[in-house]
């Protein structure tokens, strides 16, 4: 007794007429006397013609099919181990399903080996109009196997039985043996059941006498080929009913539940919003997931037997394939050519499978779509863009798959930044832009998704210096933490202890001004020029200029009643602020506090700044200009950081010291009633004065110079009326007012940290011989930081700054050509401050004449005399700076 059946049993078929020779079946006859073609041909034709699905469950491809077909003419070619490689049952078993390949993605062995037949499918459906002794030994030996067995005695019958849809047999067993019998129309049978899709799994044996398989080749072929999957010749014996039974039930119906298992797979699938494509070896498209339908616009049968690259918009098809001829995992984006001449860019994995043996056997492409549950409109893919943007860099290993997945969720978090925000326009700009245009907005996406998006990548190793001083200058204001972190010395002698100065609290009055002699008062009249002179003030008040300044400005901005404190407390705060700024810093004194808070009140009187601010904010801006050097060492950051200073251990290396000025100014102002300037306020407005007066002296910062800079001319360089507003040949009716003046609290923010930062190196754009004075007090602060540093073997931050051999001039040029020119043209062109740039182009140039007659050591500068070199001020400039 024997069978020509599945393709599979093919397989085995053979390998069984290799192995015994003791032939006792008539199957192995029928295989004797039919291996050379026809009945080969037939069965194949019915595998590939009739059961597509199957063939491709089997992964047993036709090439693979038609080579051991062609050699089933000469059985002794097919190795053993060959045949059980290729048995999906002994597969998993083989030596070849266990090679390192097994990360390959390797076809079904997996899945075999995982399934479960399932139980309830063992049941058959006898189809005959005589229950003879052949149906008895059948019907006994099945229900003592636990086999369910019904029998029904015609066609009809047996259709009804399929049609039904309830317990639809898995096995058919049809009687052919009486070519006559009306009752039983085999062919008819096989025809109408394999014209239902869903009986395509059916497994249908024609039972028949040995005279039809021994005589009729003919015949045989016309059973298969109507839909018959196996021929078994009758027998009463019931081993061989057993054996057949349970060759049926381990492999027909594991195969039948397999096919119903891939119609799962499939399903899952098209349900998938990812784009799937399969190929075949030579890139034709095997098969094409209904999201490739819906992104693409094609049908299936579009593309199906169609070359991959007929669908690929780029050239660079060639690069994925070959990368997958080798058997390479390919990740990357590809630019689909969409039916309506459209172009979707999708990030697409592409994976060499292998289903069976050593080669590949396919090729997958997944694109990966991420995003809301749509329908798949073709519109729909600024999702899956998303999903593309992210995924770019990502690698091939299942770790970054799983990273490109929590990315993707996190894209599709409702995040109202406004970062996300730009992304998305972005995204949907690509969707009707060339390759081209799409390519560069990736990268212009790529950028956006950085964190830091406003630091600067300029660093200090790659600045090109003009010279070493100003490296060294520039080098240490922009560099975060220690440098030279060689040294592992500590500094015997930490400046940045908290000195508090004796103070006196009672001396305010309510008329603060008419405390003050006439000198100072005269001065302090001219305290909103730009050429106010800081230093007579320094000068006339005893070094006090803080207070004097203070209280005239913060009464002329009526700070106290902003805040609701009374003038008292305003003087008491401002006379403990002063008291904790170190006099014998040269530069970082009161008196720079004094200069800055000057600077900030003339920027808060330009009319951009007024119709931007409103006096909670131009109050905040004053006192974070009082306050925002408070307790300064007169060593930098880095200095605190190399020494291992307090401070720099308690802000862990970052932003020590404008972290300390800002800490400093709530605890002196709060701890106290009586100069707590920021009683008065409700909790909430105190929330938001604290916040931002810690935002403006964190701004400080010179590290973060360059990000403040950028944010504030992306965002805030925009015409401030309608009237500048003809850019770009618009005129002023056609500007839209969006575009204009910054209104949103954070373009607010980005203001007041660009008018303290201003304020706070505006020296330079002062009058010359401010200017000179402040550059001859820095160095003077540096130098003393390097002598310190060489007392204490400490790293020299700024080597250059030596003052032996420092050149004063190059520090400026370098200072101005690095840091201010560009910010305050910046600047300038926001709050329009013509004798700030005036004075600040005159000041370069003369710095420049001063390097070129070669006069450039302190005391050379020191000895200069200013008098004469002094500028004509400007229309509308200040009138005072010879005072
Ligand atoms: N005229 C100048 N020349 C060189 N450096 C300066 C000048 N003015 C200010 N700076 C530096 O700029 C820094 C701004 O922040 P700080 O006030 O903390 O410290 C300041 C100095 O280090």
């Amino acid at each position: 007794m024997g069978c020509v059946s599945s393709s599979k049993d093919v397989f085995e078929y053979h390998y069984d007429a290799i192995e015994k020779t003791n032939s006792d079946t008539l199957g192995r006859i029928l295989h004797d006397q039919t291996a050379n073609t026809d009945v080969w041909n037939t069965e194949i034709a019915v595998r590939n013609n009739n059961d597509l699905t199957e063939n491709r469950l089997l992964n047993i491809p036709s090439e693979m099919w038609d080579n051991c077909c062609r050699r089933s003419g000469s059985a002794s070619d097919l190795s053993r181990d060959t045949v059980d490689a290729y048995s999906p049952i002994n597969r998993s078993d083989s030596p070849l399903a266990q090679t390192p390949e097994n990360n390959y993605m390797f076809g079904c062995s997996k899945y075999i080996q995982d399934l479960r037949p399932n139980p309830t499918l063992k049941n058959i459906l006898a189809v005959t109009s005589k229950e003879d002794s052949v149906w008895q030994s059948i019907a006994t030996t099945a229900r003592n196997l636990d086999w369910t067995v019904n029998r029904v005695t015609s066609s009809e019958e047996a259709l009804e039985c399929f049609h039904k849809g309830n317990g639809v047999p898995a096995v058919a067993f049809v009687d052919c043996r009486y070519q006559n019998d009306k009752t039983v129309d085999a062919h008819q049978i096989a025809r109408s059941l394999r014209s239902i899709r869903k009986n395509a799994h059916v497994v249908l044996v024609a039972l028949v006498r040995k005279s039809f398989v021994v005589k009729n080749e003919k015949d045989v072929t016309s059973i298969l080929t109507s839909g018959f999957n196996k021929i078994i010749v009758e027998t009463c014996n019931k081993n061989v009913w057993i054996k057949e039974l349970q060759q049926l039930e381990k492999e027909d119906i594991t195969m039948r539940s397999m096919l119903a298992q891939q119609d799962a797979v499939l399903a899952a699938l098209d349900k998938t919003k990812d784009l799937v494509i399969i190929t075949d070896l030579k890139h034709n498209i095997q098969y094409m997931n209904k999201s490739g339908s819906m992104i693409l616009g094609y049908a299936a049968e579009d593309v199906v037997n169609k070359p991959l690259a007929a669908f690929h918009q780029l050239g660079d098809i060639d690069q994925i394939t070959k990368k997958l001829e080798k058997n390479i995992e390919w990740d990357g984006k590809v630019s689909w050519k969409c039916k309506n001449g459209e172009h979707v860019y999708l990030q697409c994995r592409a994976s060499p499978f292998r289903s069976f043996g050593k080669e590949t056997t396919n090729y997958i492409y997944v694109q990966e779509s991420i995003g809301e549950g749509h329908g798949y409109p073709r519109g729909s893919v600024p999702s899956i863009r998303k999903g593309s943007y992210d995924l770019k860099s990502i690698n091939s290993d299942g770790a970054q798959s799983a990273r490109r997945q929590s990315l993707a969720k996190l894209h599709n978090l409702p995040l109202e930044a406004p970062i996300t925000k730009v992304i998305s326009l972005i995204c949907t700009a690509q969707e009707n832009s060339n390759d081209q245009v799409v390519q560069i907005l990736d990268k212009v996406v790529d950028i956006l998704r950085v964190t830091e998006l406003y630091s600067s990548h300029l660093k200090t190793e790659n600045i090109k210096y003009d010279d070493p001083v100003t490296s060294d200058l520039i080098g240490a204001l922009i560099t975060q933490g220690p440098v030279h972190v060689t040294s592992t010395r500590r500094s015997s002698n930490d400046s940045a202890t908290v000195k508090s100065q004796p103070y006196g609290l009672g001396i305010a009055k309510m008329n603060f001004m008419a405390s003050v002699t006439p000198q100072i008062k005269e001065l302090l009249d001219m305290a909103l020029y730009w050429d106010f002179n800081v230093f007579k003030l320094e000068e006339l008040t005893m070094k006090r200029p803080l207070v004097h300044l203070g209280m005239n400005l913060l009464t002329h901005f009526e700070v106290h009643k902003t805040l609701g404190c009374d003038e008292r407390t305003l003087h008491a705060w401002l006379t403990v602020v002063e008291s904790h700024y170190h006099a014998k810093n040269t530069y970082h004194n009161s008196t720079h506090a004094a200069d800055v808070l000057q600077a900030t009140a003339m920027f808060l009187e330009k009319d951009r700044i007024k119709r931007l601010l409103d006096q909670l904010d131009e109050a905040c801006c004053l006192i974070a200009a009082i306050t925002h050097d408070i307790d300064h060492p007169g060593k930098s950051s880095a200095f605190l950081c190399n020494s291992q200073n307090d401070l720099a251990i308690l802000y862990n290396d970052i932003s020590v010291l404008e972290s300390h000025h800002a800490a400093l100014t709530f605890k002196l102002t709060t701890r106290d009633d009586r100069l707590n300037i920021f009683k008065g306020l409700e909790k909430d407005t105190y929330k938001v004065v604290r916040q931002n007066v810690i935002d403006m002296i964190l701004a400080t910062e010179m590290t973060k110079h360059f990000e403040h800079l950028a944010k504030f001319v992306s965002v805030c360089n925009k015409p401030s009326t309608l009237d500048d507003a003809p850019i770009d040949g618009l005129t002023p009716s056609e500007v839209s007012p969006e575009i204009l003046a910054p209104t949103s609290a954070e373009e607010i923010n980005l203001v007041k940290r660009m008018l303290i930062k201003c304020a706070d190196v505006s020296n330079p754009t002062r009058p010359l011989k401010m200017c000179v004075e402040w550059a001859k007090r820095i160095a003077d602060e540096y130098f003393n930081q390097t002598d310190e540093e060489k007392i204490n073997h400490l790293p020299v931050v700024m080597p250059m700054f030596d003052r032996a051999t420092c050149s004063i001039p190059k520090s400026q040029i370098g200072f101005m050509d690095y840091i201010i020119n560009d910010m305050f043209e910046t600047w300038d062109s926001f709050i329009d401050m013509p004798e700030m740039l005036y004075y600040m182009r005159s000041n370069y140039q003369y710095w420049k004449d001063l390097e070129e007659k070669g006069t450039i050591s302190y005391s050379d500068v020191c000895k200069m005399p200013l008098a004469t070199t002094l500028p004509k001020i400007p229309e509308s400039g200040g009138n005072n700076a010879e005072n």
